[in-house]
């Protein structure tokens, strides 16, 4: 046995390692009467359970988990969030309900806008406050890596609050954040949209990029906000700045962001809803990974993306869960349920692109999403004997605990 802290976990009866190895696993690899150890932090041993205890004791790790037979899966990543925010829009939810369009909403000055001047009023430790009670929420539903996207400043000042309490609430708490620059998240009050790029490209990004602060840049491509020759401009100055891309495309309309992302070679794109074959045979091409977000589809009444048609091409289909004002959930379970209810993923296929696809949708190549040896030791117990509850289970929780970096985070 290794020096540094030991965490092992023992007795799992179904424990879920990473993506099928060979045809014969299916989309994952799943061992029974399994265990796992990791040395600080680093999951350095997959095997049984009794070969595991023998090599690492429990009695000699600072964590020790006899599982008793229940399910273990890789920690979840949801690579799509807008979870820093002020403010309430739970006005704009029953409006929807009675049949206002989300688009009409933004075009009158609500919507992203109006979180936008709520943002601007919120201080500083407001904004990290309510981050971090976001993430405790989606830590309990075995998150344990999420992107965070700025993208309610809509100017140099309050997008850099933005980014800076992302790294603050990053700082505070277990679940690891990746953030993500979206200036171009929609065009101000105050000016035209072509100028705002400029703003975006000239003033906006060269100030993020001097901070290091964010992964990504991002750009919500849809009629009425972000034409396809203004995003590529977005993004071709981010990634001058060593901003990857990633893209919200073809959410309401089929604008060309998926050709876009396929040209760029962007990280992902994500929505999706109206992505035609031609669309799905690019980004498979090019190796985006199409990052599906049901709960806004659910929560907005519309079609979901065709999942099928993506897997079938090949592609790494990853889910997220959109957190936004616009779109209330922050569970990674939830999102798994409407995966395979409403888009016909199986369960394991859910679970694969809620962990492992997820990772790839963030550049993540340290096999963050798996439990594999090298990887993280983020790891979620289920109180449940199969991962399959993950996505069965419509009322509460699956989760019993939550491993981060090999220490018990949540229980
Ligand atoms: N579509 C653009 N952005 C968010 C919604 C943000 C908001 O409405 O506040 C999304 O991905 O769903
Ligand atoms: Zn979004």
């Amino acid at each position: 046995m290794s020096g540094g802290d030991l965490s092992v976990v023992y007795g799992i009866g179904e424990l879920v390692v990473g993506p099928g190895e060979d045809d014969s696993d299916g989309p994952l690899e799943i061992r029974e009467d399994a265990a796992f150890a990791a040395v600080d932090g680093e999951v350095v041993a997959v095997a049984s359970s009794e070969a595991i205890t023998r090599e690492y004791p429990p009695e000699n790790a600072a964590t020790a988990i006899d599982a008793d037979g229940r399910a273990v899966v890789p920690g979840f990543v949801d690579p799509h969030t807008h979870a820093v925010f002020a403010g309430d829009r739970s006005d704009e939810f029953a409006a929807k309900l009675g049949g206002a369009e989300y688009r009409e909403i933004l075009a009158e000055g609500g919507g992203i806008l109006r979180t936008v001047r709520a943002v601007r009023e919120a201080g500083d430790d407001r904004l990290v406050a309510s981050l971090a009670g976001h993430l405790e929420t989606m830590l309990a539903h075995g998150t344990t890596t999420a992107e965070v996207k700025s993208g309610y400043g809509l100017d140099t000042e309050t997008e850099l609050r933005l980014l800076a309490a992302i790294d603050r609430a990053d700082a505070r708490q277990p679940v690891d954040l990746v953030p993500t620059f979206m200036g171009a998240h929609a065009v101000p009050e105050r000016v035209d949209a072509e100028a705002y790029v400029d703003e975006v490209i000239g003033e906006q990004l060269p100030a993020v990029a001097e901070q290091g602060i964010a992964a990504f840049c991002d750009v919500f491509c849809e009629e009425g906000v972000f034409g396809v020759d203004q995003s590529r401009r977005v993004l071709e100055a981010g990634r001058e700045r060593g901003l990857e891309p990633k893209i919200h495309a073809e959410e309401f309309t089929r604008l060309g962001g998926a050709e876009l992302a396929a040209e760029l070679g962007a990280v992902s794109a994500d929505h999706l809803l109206c992505a035609t074959d031609e669309d799905v045979d690019a980004l498979v091409e090019s190796g985006v990974v199409p990052v599906l977000l049901p709960g806004t589809a659910f929560g907005l009444g519309e079609g979901y993306a065709d999942a099928r048609a993506f897997l079938e091409a090949g592609a790494p289909v990853a889910l997220a869960t959109d957190f936004n004002p616009n779109c209330h959930s922050r569970s990674m379970e939830f999102v798994q349920t409407l995966g395979a209810v409403e888009m016909g993923l199986t369960p394991a296929e859910a679970l694969l692109a809620a962990t492992r696809n997820a990772a790839l949708a963030l550049g993540l190549e340290d096999g963050t999403g798996t439990l594999r040896e090298g990887a993280p030791a983020d790891a979620v117990v289920l109180e449940a004997p199969s991962y399959v509850h993950v996505a069965y289970r419509l009322d509460t929780s699956a989760v019993e605990a939550v491993l981060k970096s090999g220490e018990v985070v949540y229980e």
